[in-house]
């Protein structure tokens, strides 16, 4: 008769799952501990699953019972039980039981910190080779001592029965070293792998990097010769070889390992690697240590936080009986991306449907839905983190980091953040070629700017990239100010600012001029062939404007206000300049980062957004708004502080990301680095006059002396007329301004900024002062003699009233 249960014992049934419940807990925390303590390997959580820790926790209590039996002599009953492990292991391995806790630890130890299915070829061969050495050293053990156990009496007595012993021991004695060799790879020489981001930017770096490769080498190899050697970046190492190479290069760059936790999930490229392959120094200048940069969190894995929104999720699948599973997860710096996937005969968008369901059960209304994950067939459901990691570029670069320290890569490479799966994410400013970034206010914008700025100002030199910085909102990049690589002060008047998008639009046309007289199509062919001939190269000039909106809507007020009063002059607007450079200046080496926290169609207009095809989306306040951006719904769910989505040259979807820091400390570092450095030697004088390195904001620059001498040789050529015109306005008004030529001559801001700098040439203005008019430093008195000098009309004597007569009558203004 079967025994009754007593109505107080617990039923089986209730049993199991507390017991399952507590094992999951105790297997999850086992394999937390160990991934805490050796974090994940290069890639590790990419494409993988993940970890058994089950498995992991079996193998490593085994081990430790095992070790405890092999290696202890404990006494007691304990004692006894663990007598009779060991003598079991013993009888079965002979003396090799002694070494088998070692094995178990190390193989639990690699199943609960590798995914499943990465690493497992690896993992199969190392325990093949263990057991074909383990077999050979049993054998061996059993022949010379019945020492082998069970397994030795297997591999080496009983065949030395058919073969003999002298057969047998050098056979098995090979064995052990095919199987130590198998296991360890210790003849195989590994080459290392580089492993990237699978991102379309990082597909493109690539391409970019090897196009880059050859005419970089070539640049590199000539100016090796008169550039001093780079400072050795581990410079305390030869204090005495960088004291040698001249000022530029004697102070030795402080390198320092990267702090602890800079373990970047893309892998052991460890900051200290990308320091001692970068070199200190370029064209004299020195470039900043990666070590300004810090570190940020170790990257979570996973988090009970996590495993109990995975169970909720899958409670409100089972609750509405849609036959799906919760079959992962992907936990990035800010949100946590869950995998659904679908049984058969479900449609998809009864999951999707469940958003609102999914949100309720969480508590959270910023669920994002995914249908596919891009690259999978499963629905993604991203959720917040309650604990977000901050990414700091430093992380993002030193996960690059033998692209930074390359001098081969494009100057232009900047980090931008890490993707859900932590992956770094990076992108080449010059393919994008334009870059728009928008979201609310306080949404990441500006800290999107610095890490641009941070990432191009620690790897090229003024003589390679030149900033021109628009800051209508006066405090945004007031840091940069004293940074040399500046084409001029920080613009910070809206209405200066559309001057100075007039100068870059001038300077794009110079820069065509130039590319047509050397015969080559753009800036990197040009720069390949001048380095060549030994000629001056271009640098890149990188436009950024933080806010996009001032600009636009104060220029349309006074353009409004102009037509308002019958003034209008027809000049370009901000969107006419804007628009003409994002269509044209990528072949001149000019780009524009657009910032603005007014994602609206006056401020980002269809002509603007036709022509920007890279975008950054990050949190805004509605739908219109995130369409506005990316022309799709999604950036009004964005969690804000950096949380971002973007769309990469030719991405159909965009790609989340969390965008990287950088304190005021970095920037003030760097910028620090850089200021009051002067090039020992410069190999890449700007294409302009216009484009020297700008003083400070602070100090006016220098009015230049004019040189008679100068003014014979001035050549405007078929132009001289209206250039002998634009001298008679400019010293007459003493007004020395681009578009006040522009109006009163009728002629474009092209011709108009080469008459000016022809002016400056012959000593009658002065040089570029940012946005201001120019320094006329001829007076009026001086007209005459100087027209003449220039070969004009000869000197009309002044009027009787004193008044100077012009040499050229104006055209009347309409
Ligand atoms: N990538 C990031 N990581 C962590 N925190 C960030 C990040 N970006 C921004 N934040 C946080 O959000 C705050 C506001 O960011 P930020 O100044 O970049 O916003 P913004 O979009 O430029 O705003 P505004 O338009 O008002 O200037 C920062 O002070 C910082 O605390």
């Amino acid at each position: 008769m079967a025994r009754r249960r007593k109505p107080t014992e617990p039923e089986p049934a209730a049993i199991a799952p507390v017991v399952r419940a507590a094992w999951t807990g105790f297997a999850t925390g086992t394999g937390r501990a160990i991934r805490g303590v050796t974090p994940l390997a290069d890639g590790a959580d990419r494409e993988h699953g993940q970890p058994h820790d089950g498995l992991g926790t079996v193998l490593l209590l085994t081990g430790l019972l095992l070790a405890v039996a092999m290696w202890t002599h404990p006494g007691g009953a304990a004692g006894t039980v663990l007598h009779v492990v060991a003598a079991l292991a013993g009888g079965t391995a002979g003396i090799l039981a002694y070494a088998l806790p070692a094995g178990l630890l190390y193989l639990a130890v690699q199943v609960l910190r590798l995914p499943d299915g990465f690493a497992t070829p690896a993992l199969i061969r190392q325990a093949a080779g263990t057991g074909l050495a383990g077999a050979g050293i049993a054998g061996v053990a059993a022949l010379a001592a019945d020492a082998g156990g069970l397994l030795g009496r297997i591999t080496g007595v009983a065949p030395a029965h058919l073969l003999t012993a002298w057969v047998m021991g050098p056979v098995l004695v090979l064995a052990t070293l095919a199987g130590l060799i198998t296991a360890t790879g210790f003849t195989t020489v590994r080459l290392p792998r580089r492993r990237k981001a699978a991102t379309v930017v990082g597909v493109l770096e690539d391409e970019l990097l090897l196009d880059d490769d050859e005419d970089e080498d070539d640049a590199f190899t000539a100016t090796a010769a008169s550039v001093p050697t780079p400072a050795a970046p581990a410079a305390p190492a030869a204090p005495a070889a960088a004291a040698a190479n001249g000022p530029a290069t004697a102070a030795p760059v402080p390198v320092s390992p990267a702090p602890a936790g800079a373990a970047s999930p893309a892998g052991p490229q460890p900051a200290a690697a990308a320091q001692q392959a970068a070199p200190a120094t370029a064209g004299g200048w020195q470039l900043p240590p990666l070590s300004l940069l810090s570190a940020g969190e170790a990257p979570q894995r996973r988090s009970a936080a996590s495993d109990e929104v995975k169970a909720k999720l899958q409670g409100v699948l089972d609750e509405f009986k849609v036959a799906a599973k919760v079959s992962g997860y992907r936990r990035g710096p800010s949100v946590t991306r869950y995998e659904i996937t679908v049984g058969p005969g479900v449609k998809v968008s009864k999951i999707t449907g469940l958003e609102q369901n999914f949100a309720l059960a969480l508590g959270t209304p910023s669920v994002r839905m995914l249908s596919p994950i891009p690259g999978k067939s499963a629905v993604g459901v991203e959720i917040p983190n309650s604990d977000r990691d901050t990414v700091t570029l430093g992380d993002v670069i030193r996960a690059h980091a033998a692209a930074w320290a390359s001098r081969n890569g494009h100057r232009l490479l900047v980090g931008l953040g890490k993707d859900v799966d932590g992956q770094p994410v990076t992108a080449v400013l010059a393919t994008m070629p334009h870059f728009l970034i928008a979201g609310a206010t306080g949404a990441g914008k500006s800290g999107c700017l610095n890490s641009l700025l941070i990432s191009v100002l620690t790897r090229a030199t003024p003589d390679e990239v030149r900033l021109l910085l628009i800051d209508p909102k006066r405090v945004e990049l007031a840091a940069y100010k004293h940074l040399p690589h500046l084409v001029r002060p920080i613009v910070t008047d809206p209405v200066k600012a559309v001057d100075a998008l007039q100068w870059l639009v001038a300077e794009m046309d110079r820069r065509y001029d130039a590319l047509a007289a050397a015969g080559v199509r753009n800036i990197d062919d040009y720069n390949r062939k001048a380095r060549k001939d030994g000629t001056p190269t271009l640098p890149y000039l990188l436009a950024v404007v933080d806010e996009l909106a001032d600009l636009m809507l104060v220029a349309k007020a006074n353009a409004k206000a102009a037509k308002a009063a019958g003034e209008d002059d027809g000049e370009p607007t901000a969107e006419d300049l804007i628009v003409r450079i994002l269509q044209l200046a990528r072949a001149a080496g000019i780009h524009l980062v657009l910032a603005t926290q007014r994602p609206s169609v006056d401020v980002v207009t269809g002509l603007i957004k036709a022509n920007l095809p890279v975008r950054l989306a990050f949190a805004v306040a509605s739908m219109p708004d995130s369409r506005v951006i990316l022309d799709a719904p999604g950036a009004e769910k964005l969690l804000g502080r950096g949380d971002g989505l973007f769309v990469p040259v030719g991405a159909a979807t965009p790609i989340r990301l969390q965008g990287a820091w950088v304190s005021d400390a970095e920037i003030a570092a760097v910028v620090k680095h850089w200021r009051g450095q002067q090039p020992t030697t410069s190999t890449a004088p700007a294409s302009t006059p216009d484009t020297a390195p700008a003083e400070p904001e602070t100090t006016p620059a220098p009015a230049e002396t004019p040189d008679p001498a100068r003014m014979g040789t001035v050549d405007a050529g078929a132009d001289h007329d209206v250039f002998l015109q634009a001298v008679d306005l400019v010293v007459t008004s003493q007004f020395g301004s681009t578009s006040m030529l522009q109006r009163k001559l009728r002629i474009g801001f092209a011709k108009a900024g080469r008459l000016m700098d022809l002016m400056h040439d012959a000593g009658i203005v002065g040089p570029a002062e940012g946005s201001r008019a120019r320094d006329v430093l001829k007076k009026p008195d001086e007209l005459p003699a100087l027209l003449a000098a220039l070969g004009g009309p000869e000197p009309v004597p002044a009027a009787a009233d004193g008044a100077t007569v012009l040499a050229f009558p104006h055209r009347s203004h309409p």
